[in-house]
């Protein structure tokens, strides 16, 4: 490739509070933990992603390790700007050198982001050199990814559960006519599954092993058709401080999911009680598309769908579908302009 290939190149961020994904030449060229090591004194960066991952936890006094998001949203920019730059260097490493401002790129927001934040997003991409930056609501990507025909004049609901953050949105002829991000999804099914496991277990346990617990025999509903088998949990004893094992079913473990899940159900119904009746009777036929990585969760499709009794459809690639969506947008920027976060500026 020659350094004129670099030249008018698009690129597709999806900076998530779990995962960062990046498009580059229409293909998914980044997948990775939104993780970012720098040193402690420098602030020099010493690995992004999976490396960077796998250096969480363990004791350096000279690394750090940072999520630049907390709760869907950039809690730390200079961090996030730092992994994005590492990121997209890592693309080709023509890039690395030319890294000419000729290049689109579209990055995907929540759809509770305020105006300090988008401005924020714009001002960061301008600094790695876009040469023009989009910006599109994740629920809008999402539903595009998926296949959805959103610029019809026709409802459609979405409801993308991240990491930090469960997006609802209800979307016709390319805008969200209601929508709202809640801070429950992902990241706080672990800490239910951590907290339910302390106090009834007496049991501490790791992040990572929250996580493993949640994929394994997470379950939104407690009569799953093929359940998985009992999961063995290790951690620390609170009475001992020794190590210790114990065996929990899925059903104790969807009990501790339950509040957070119905806390979820009761944004969607309020949304859906917020918008106008012709569109309340599109979504009756057309349901809910539901989206990202926590939508993985067993039984959650089934459990949505019997508490508004409205049809739940499950993307497959779940954890991709913003990213593709954000991919097409750009390559058809003539159809999907005004999907486009406007720029007030
Ligand atoms: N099989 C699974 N079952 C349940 N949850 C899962 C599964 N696989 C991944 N997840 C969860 O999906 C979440 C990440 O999803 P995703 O990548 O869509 O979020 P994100 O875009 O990084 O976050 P956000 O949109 O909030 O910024 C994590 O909380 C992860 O634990």
């Amino acid at each position: 490739m020659g350094f004129f290939d670099f030249l008018n190149e698009k690129i597709a961020v999806d900076l998530g509070t779990s995962n960062t994904l990046i498009t580059y030449k229409g293909k998914i060229a980044i997948n990775n933990p939104s993780i970012i090591a720098l040193n402690q004194i420098t602030g020099k960066v010493i690995a992004v992603g999976k490396e960077a991952g796998m250096m969480r936890g363990k004791i350096n006094r000279n690394i750090k390790t940072v999520s630049p998001f907390s709760n869907g949203v950039i809690s730390n920019f200079d961090a996030a700007e730092k992994m994005l730059k590492t990121f997209i260097k890592k693309l080709s490493p023509i890039s690395a050198k030319a890294f000419s401002s000729s290049y689109n790129m579209i990055i995907s927001i929540p759809c509770g982001s305020t105006e300090v934040e988008i401005r924020a997003v714009r001002e960061s991409a301008k600094r790695l050199n876009a040469k023009n930056v989009f910006l599109i609501y994740e629920p809008i990507a999402a539903a595009i990814g998926g296949g959805l025909d959103i610029m019809q004049p026709k409802g459609n609901m979405i409801v993308d559960i991240g990491g930090g953050t469960t997006e609802i949105a209800v979307i016709s002829m390319g805008r969200i006519i209601k929508g709202q991000s809640v801070k429950i999804a992902g990241n706080i099914f672990n800490d239910d599954i951590r907290q339910y496991i302390r106090m009834s277990h007496n049991l501490h346990i790791g992040e990572a092993m929250a996580e493993k617990v949640k994929i394994q025999v997470g379950s939104a509903i407690d009569n799953l058709e093929s359940p998985p088998e009992n999961i063995n949990i290790e951690g620390r004893d609170l009475l001992t401080g020794k190590p210790k094992q114990t065996f929990l079913s899925y059903k104790e473990i969807g009990r501790s999911l339950d509040k957070s899940i119905s806390q979820i159900e009761n944004a969607i119904m309020d949304t859906l009680s917020e918008i106008p009746p012709e569109i309340s009777a599109d979504i009756y036929n057309t349901g809910i598309y539901l989206t990202g990585g926590g939508s993985m969760l067993r039984g959650l499709d089934i459990r949505l769908s019997k508490f508004t009794e409205l049809p739940v459809h499950l993307g497959d690639q779940p954890l991709q579908t913003v990213i593709k969506g954000s991919d097409i947008v750009l390559k058809k920027l003539d159809i999907y302009k005004d999907t486009l976060v406007k720029d007030r500026n």
